[in-house]
């Protein structure tokens, strides 16, 4: 089995392999190691005891010998005489023992009983040792004699009388039987240390050395020698042969090579080794094999887990192990499987939300939301009726998005039919049989089950989604699931394709009219300006703007305004041709656009036969409850592209020809003209002006004495306005009121004089001067203000003056703006004993219920009345009427504007007891007005 290394490129790999290979081979290397060590040790014991047993083995047949050869040799001296020696002194002790005897018969005189004289040395060393007494100095009877070195010559000897002895030289066979000894050792046998009496071999010297520094006293032990470099074992066993009557022992030695000694201990150590190996490749092997079977899938899955993390939910794993891998493969692709699917379904709705996002046609939506049903395995059929558009489509099975037109046009009772059956429900209603009104498609025939969802926008049952299935089952998983978030979001797209029609709506047209508002103006005009650029064609605006309408608001009120406006708007949308583009700006402001007019076409006439019709028919009486209410116009005309080039500027120049138009009385209109654009500067630079003027005290105040008929002195006092402009002079209210009053800073001048007007009152008081009550003109925009009421007392309250040192003039316009407000504004200032007076009285639209209800002190007729009363019946009567009015309320009456002695006498015969006017006094600075007061002897408060 071939080794794959890149196995161990996994760290689990290498993890389970250290354990698995450490587990096997672990108990076979400690089992062995023991076995190894102590088999060794045992076999090297063996060994040691075999050649201890080899040596005692020899020892003992040696003793035997010795001890047949004690037995002999008296047996021998005692049966046989010298003479039979002599005849035969060959004695042959059965078949082992080999005796050769000699005699030796006295000192000096040996009989040799040996034939020959081949020894004759040798025999004469032995009669040497035999006549030389025991060196241990004892009597042995029998002694054995060693002549010679290897091989030693013995003699086994007994003294059998004094000098007389009997030797028998030993056959060295009797002894060291070469079939007995043991061919691979060396086998010795020493007398004491060092006394070699017989070696198989030559013994080295370092052998006996080695011998005789080991023994021992015991008579049995080991040794170690070197010979060539090899070590030598050798075993040592005495023989104990005084038993015998011998004079020494003799040591059998046994010494064999410890490489030879060992041999098979090293063959068993080999072997072991070679199991051990053989052991650590198979585990190995076998560790290897394994993990490659449990890596190998685990790699699989591993592989596929990358993949779907990669995004590829279509990954399979293929594993057949049949084990717990097989099953988590299963599993893995089972799970892949119906992610693969739900992230469908999310791509799906995603791919729909995107669509919502991108488009503002809710048609778009719906033909998304059938395109991706086909994502989702219930879905074998999907329907999605509007009842905006009436519009039925289908996704039918296995061919893909239908659309209802190519089929049918669900009939307008179906679908009321089948809205009720939902009712207000929210759930979706689950259907067993094909609605009958459904048409039949590819796919719908095959669904036994059915999910009818209602389709909510802005919370508005608007349509339904029809799904079918061909599984019932599938059903609830619809239910539950995609379809639910589908039906949500297609109500969430046509919810929000309802708000931007809605907005765009709003942000086009304007609520009360429905005529496109400033913005799709400006839109309509710019495209038209291109258009006009491209083709060299001229366009007309014309900006128009109702007279005085704020009266009929102010007098009738808001409702009748936009009714009136609303009908305004429709007259003006009569006037014009289909072509023309009518816009209302806001207000009273409405626009005329006429476009593409050719270069050859007179744009002036085509604009003023327009005007002329708008001047004809808008002031003709509206019918508004019981009112009939007209209004004239001004109309202001710009021409492009002579007049401006750009949007800001036509409009700008039209709404200042309209300006012109307005200020030339109304009812009449104006083209553009330069010098228009001049006055119009004017009028922003004054506007810009006063407000630095209210910070560097640029306004004056002057006063116009009101007189009493019956006193002539000057009674009170109205506060007029002057700007003394640094560049321009003196500025008459009557230019700079009206434009404050459009910039809204009217509030401010306003306040401003109030505190003024106080302080001034304070300065004569504390100068001595007992001032008059001061009339002080209020705005509607300062009537309005919420900190009004306060802003009165704090001004008196700052400079110590009570509340009849001053009077404040209201229009009527101003209280009818809010009644409900004036009537809070005015109880309030009215117990605080604030006098109050309504100013330009019978110039606006009043019902005159207020002065029953509100607390008013005086009305001031309007000089426009008192200017032509004694020409006019009709303003005589107004005038007639106010006096009796105020009579019959119990209030103070003023006439304002007087300026002749005939007016004069009218009013004094009409009962009128209070003048203002140039006939008395012209407004004047505070200086005269000081000088005048300081000359009247007393004055009178009313
Ligand atoms: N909110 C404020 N409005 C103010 C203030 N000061 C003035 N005004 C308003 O400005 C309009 C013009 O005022 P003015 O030019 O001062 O005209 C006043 C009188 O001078 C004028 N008048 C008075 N007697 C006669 C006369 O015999 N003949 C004649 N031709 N004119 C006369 O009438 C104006 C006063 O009108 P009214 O206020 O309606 O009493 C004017 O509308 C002022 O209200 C201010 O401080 N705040």
């Amino acid at each position: 089995m071939a080794i794959d290394l890149r196995t161990f490129s996994s760290p689990i790999a290498r993890r389970l392999f250290f354990f698995f290979f450490l587990a096997v081979t672990l108990p076979v290397l400690v089992l062995v190691s023991i076995t190894f060590f102590q088999l060794s040790d045992y076999m090297a014991n063996q060994h040691r005891k075999e050649l201890q047993n080899d040596a005692k083995y020899i020892g003992m047949n040696l003793f035997e010998r010795l001890q047949r050869v004690g037995i002999e040799l008296p047996r021998v001296a005692a049966t046989r005489t010298p003479q039979s020696l002599r005849v035969d002194p060959v004695h042959t002790a059965g078949d082992d023992v080999l005796l050769r005897l000699v005699r030796g018969v006295g000192a000096g005189d040996p009989v040799w009983l040996h034939p020959g004289n081949a020894d004759q040395a040798l025999h004469e060393k032995l009669y040497e040792q035999l006549a030389a007494p025991d060196s241990e100095g004892r009597d042995r009877p029998m002694r054995i004699h060693q002549l010679g070195t290897n091989p030693t010559v013995l003699f086994a000897s007994l003294k059998v009388a004094p000098d007389s002895y009997l030797a028998a030289r030993v056959h060295p066979e009797f002894f060291w039987d070469p079939e007995q000894l043991p061919h691979d050792k060396l086998s010795c046998v020493l007398a004491g240390k060092d006394v070699v009496v017989f070696c198989s071999v030559d013994p080295p010297a370092r052998f006996v050395e080695a011998f005789a520094s080991a023994r021992a006293d015991s008579s049995l032990g080991s040794f170690e020698w070197e010979e060539g470099g090899a070590t030598m074992r050798a075993v040592y066993w005495e023989v104990f042969l005084h038993g015998i009557g011998m004079n020494r022992n003799w040591t059998v030695v046994l010494s064999q090579p410890e490489q030879q000694l060992f041999a098979t201990t090293r063959q068993f150590q080999a072997t072991l080794i070679l199991i051990v190996l053989a052991s650590i490749l198979m585990a190995l092997m076998f560790s290897i094999g394994h993990l490659r079977r449990v890596l190998r899938p685990l790699q699989s899955l591993r592989m596929a887990t990358r993949q779907v993390a990669d995004g590829d939910l279509r990954k399979q794993v293929v594993i057949t192990s049949g084990d717990e891998f097989q099953e988590l493969a299963q599993a893995f692709n089972s799970m892949t499987e119906r992610l693969a699917g739900q992230f469908d379904q999310r791509e799906a709705l995603m791919e729909i939300d995107r669509v919502i996002l991108s488009t503002k046609d809710s048609r778009n939506v719906v033909n998304e939301v059938l395109v991706q049903a086909q994502a989702f395995p219930e879905c074998d059929s999907l329907l999605v009726a509007m009842q905006d558009e009436q519009v039925v489509r289908l996704k039918a099975a296995g061919d893909g998005s239908h659309s209802a037109e190519d089929h049918q046009i669900l009939a307008h009772k179906q679908y009321a039919q089948t809205l009720s059956q939902l009712g207000n429900g929210e759930e979706p209603l689950v259907l067993d049989d094909l609605p009958a009104w459904l048409p039949v498609l590819p796919g719908t025939e095959a669904c036994s089950a059915w999910l009818l969802f209602p389709l909510r926008v802005s919370g508005e049952l608007s349509g339904f989604v029809l799904l079918g299935t061909r599984n019932p089952a599938n059903a609830t998983n619809a239910n539950s699931g995609w379809a639910v978030q589908v039906v949500s979001r297609l109500s969430i797209a046509l919810t929000r394709a309802r708000w931007q029609t809605d907005l765009y709506r709003q942000a086009h047209f304007d609520d009360l009219t429905g005529l496109p508002n400033r913005a799709a103006l400006k839109v309509t005009l710019s495209r038209a300006l291109e258009r006009s650029t491209r083709n060299e064609t001229r366009v007309a605006l014309l900006f128009i703007d109702l007279d005085r309408f704020k009266l009929i608001n102010d007098s009738i009120g808001h409702a009748a305004g936009d009714i009136y406006l609303q009908a305004v708007a429709e007259r003006i949308r009569s006037c014009v041709r289909s072509e023309d583009a009518v816009s209302r700006l806001g207000g009273d402001e409405f626009t005329v656009l006429i476009t593409d007019v050719l270069p050859e076409a007179d744009i002036a006439t085509e604009v003023m036969t327009l005007v002329g019709r708008l001047l004809q028919n808008i002031p003709k009486p509206v019918r508004v409850g019981l009112h009939e209410l007209r209004c004239t116009m001004s109309i202001g005309v710009s021409i492009f592209p002579d007049d401006g080039q750009s949007i800001d500027d036509l409009m700008k120049q039209a709404d200042t020809a309209m300006y012109q138009a307005k200020r030339s009385g109304g009812n009449s209109f104006r083209f553009y003209a330069q010098e228009m654009q001049a006055a119009s500067q004017q009028r922003m630079e004054l506007e810009s002006d006063m407000r630095q003027a209210l910070e560097s005290d640029q306004f004056q105040l002057y006063f116009q004495p009101q007189v009493r008929m019956d006193s002539s002195h000057v009674q009170s006092a109205e506060v007029l306005l002057r700007w003394n402009h640094p560049e321009r002079g003196l500025v008459p209210p009557g230019v700079f009121i009206p434009i404050a009053e459009e910039s809204l800073l009217i509030a401010d001048i306003d306040a401003w004089v109030l505190r003024a007007v106080c302080k001034q009152i304070r300065q004569w008081l504390n100068a001595g001067i007992e001032p008059v009550r001061l009339a002080i003109n209020i705005s509607a925009a300062q009537f309005q203000n919420p900190r009004f009421v306060s802003l009165v007392k704090l001004s008196l309250s700052q400079f110590e003056l009570s509340a009849d040192h001053i009077e404040l003039e209201i229009t009527e316009g101003a209280l009818i703006d809010n009644l409900e407000h004036a009537r809070q504004v005015l109880n309030e200032l009215g117990e605080f004993g604030v006098r109050l007076a309504i100013d330009d009285f019978g110039t606006g639209y009043c019902s005159l219920a207020y002065l029953k209800t509100m607390p008013i002190d005086k009305l001031k007729i309007d000089q426009s009345f008192i200017r032509d009363i004694t020409l006019s019946a009709r303003d005589a009567a107004i005038v007639e009427v106010i006096l009796q009015l105020s009579k019959q309320l119990g209030l103070r009456c003023i006439a304002e504007g007087v300026e002749t002695q005939e007016e004069l006498d009218w009013l004094v015969e009409k009962g009128c007891e209070v003048f203002q006017g140039y006939f008395f006094h012209r407004p004047m600075p505070l200086a005269d007005f000081a000088k005048l007061l300081s000359s009247q002897v007393s004055i009178n408060r009313v």
